[in-house]
């Protein structure tokens, strides 16, 4: 009986310990969701059926990687499912951490699952951290189910966790929250006992600029919302306590409204004028306020045809790799690929050749400058074909000098339109007069 007691007595302390610990913790561990219910978003991976809610319902045993930005709920599901299963949550930073730490954890989860049955979900959070080797170190838990494997990792695991790994677990991807469900972590954080009900509330001005600081990162959210609670006292939070409390000038730009337009208008002007600096300034800007890192991406690669085009090809290259690095590093990393991209097209010579030999090629179209392909280009593949001269008289152009000969190509409604004219900026300057040299060999002899 005493001994039951003294167990009484030390779960009781357990739990206060527990509390103590709790109430001292920061706002986001405080309101870490506390069942797959409490989880915000990420309705994909949560609904009737799925996996997550299979493994949590089912209690299937089963090895997770969870891919997504930082603050979008991986330590969280991960902690989820282990409380949901009764197994024991064992977490590794992969940061910290290395091989011996995986093997003492390891060792240990099969003591557990020999002693008790218990069984382990062993956590191993920025798993792409982890090189090869410390990764295989891994592998015989994973594969033996002696540990439910929950990796986390904000890269592309395809490039960051090895194969026989990753082919073994399931790969669920979580996406940043959107403003909506940054509104409900912060007004949940405000509202509940274990947050800052009673303590602080927060005017919707900051509020607003506190989901775009947030960039679509929970722990942001609640991280900057209890700083400014310190600062705000018993007063309600406005713009201003946020501003101070972040240490960041409030940036004003609204990402639906007339700021965001002006900005980003702004961002091209900048790039086209060759303005380096302004333009890193508005790219600085827009990521600041929680931009979506895609939405400038897909500009650039728009704009390094539109105002850069031939006068350097490789700027399109640049443009899209950048918008590669966006989709598989992420901010904030990618800011940096971002600025390479800006700072490429800023400098780049300029042309908006490209953009106004497409449009007058479309006018043209538009007006109706149609007209039938000729005869000798059309397909001749086809059984009888040849009966309606279908391909007739076609010359095979790598036959003749050049790999140029004077041939028709373009239907008669728009024989001899130029629409491509070539900048003397750049590469593009090559250009005129190889241009000029093939119209003149294609018109046989006739310029224009
Ligand atoms: N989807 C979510 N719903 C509700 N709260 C969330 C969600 N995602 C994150 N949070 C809040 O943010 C805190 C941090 O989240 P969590 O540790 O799960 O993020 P993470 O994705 O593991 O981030 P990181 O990659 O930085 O480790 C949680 O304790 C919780 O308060």
């Amino acid at each position: 009986m005493a001994r039951r007691d003294d167990e009484q007595a030390d779960s009781l302390f357990d739990t206060q310990a527990e509390e103590a610990e709790q109430a001292n913790a920061p706002l986001a561990v405080r309101m870490r969701p506390r069942g797959l219910d409490e989880v915000v978003g990420q309705a994909h991976l949560l609904g009737p059926g799925t996996p997550l809610r299979q493994l949590v319902e089912r209690d299937v045993a089963m090895s997770l990687v969870l891919w997504g930005p930082p603050g979008t709920g991986k330590t969280t599901l991960a902690y989820v499912v282990s409380q949901a299963t009764e197994r024991r949550f064992v977490e590794i930073s992969a940061v910290s951490d290395g091989v011996k730490q995986v093997r003492a954890a390891i060792d240990q989860a099969k003591r557990e699952l020999g002693m008790s049955g218990r069984q382990t979900v062993l956590f191993v959070d920025e798993v792409h951290r982890f090189n090869k080797a410390q990764q295989d170190a891994l592998l015989p838990a994973v594969e033996n189910r002696w540990v439910s494997f929950i990796g986390a990792t904000t890269e592309n695991p395809f490039f960051s966790v090895i194969s026989p790994l990753l082919s073994r677990s399931l790969l669920l991807t979580l996406e940043p929250l959107g403003d909506d469900q940054l509104r409900e972590v912060i007004r949940r954080a405000l509202t509940d006992d274990r947050g800052l009900a009673g303590v602080t509330s927060l005017t919707e001005p900051a509020e607003d600029h506190l989901v775009r600081l947030a960039g679509g990162d929970a722990r942001r959210a609640l991280t900057y919302l209890e700083a400014a609670s310190y600062v705000a006292g018993r007063e309600p939070i406005d713009v201003d306590v946020l501003e101070k409390a972040v240490d960041r000038a409030a940036v004003r730009y609204d990402r639906e409204g007339d700021q965001h337009y002006d900005v980003i208008s702004a961002f091209i002007k900048s790039i086209r004028g060759s303005d380096v600096d302004a333009a890193l300034h508005y790219l600085a800007r827009m990521i600041e306020a929680g931009e979506d890192p895609r939405f400038i991406a897909r500009r650039l690669i728009v704009h390094a045809s539109e105002d850069v085009g031939m006068a350097d090809p490789s700027a399109l290259q640049t443009a899209i790799a950048a918008a590669h690095a966006v989709e598989f590093v992420g901010l904030p990393e990618a800011r940096i690929n971002l600025a390479q991209a800006v700072i490429h097209l800023s400098m780049a010579p300029k042309s908006n050749a490209v953009i106004r030999a497409i449009n007058e090629a479309s006018a043209d179209v538009r007006r109706g400058l149609v007209g039938p392909v000729p005869a000798h280009l059309r397909d001749a593949h086809y059984k009888g074909a040849s009966k309606i001269e279908h391909g007739k008289g076609y010359q095979y152009a790598h036959d003749f000098p050049g790999g140029v000969v004077e041939q028709r190509y373009a239907p008669d409604a728009v024989a001899g339109r130029d629409y491509y004219h070539p900048t003397k900026h750049g590469m593009e300057s090559r250009f005129s007069e190889v241009v000029e040299r093939l119209r003149t060999v294609l018109r046989g002899g006739r310029q224009g």
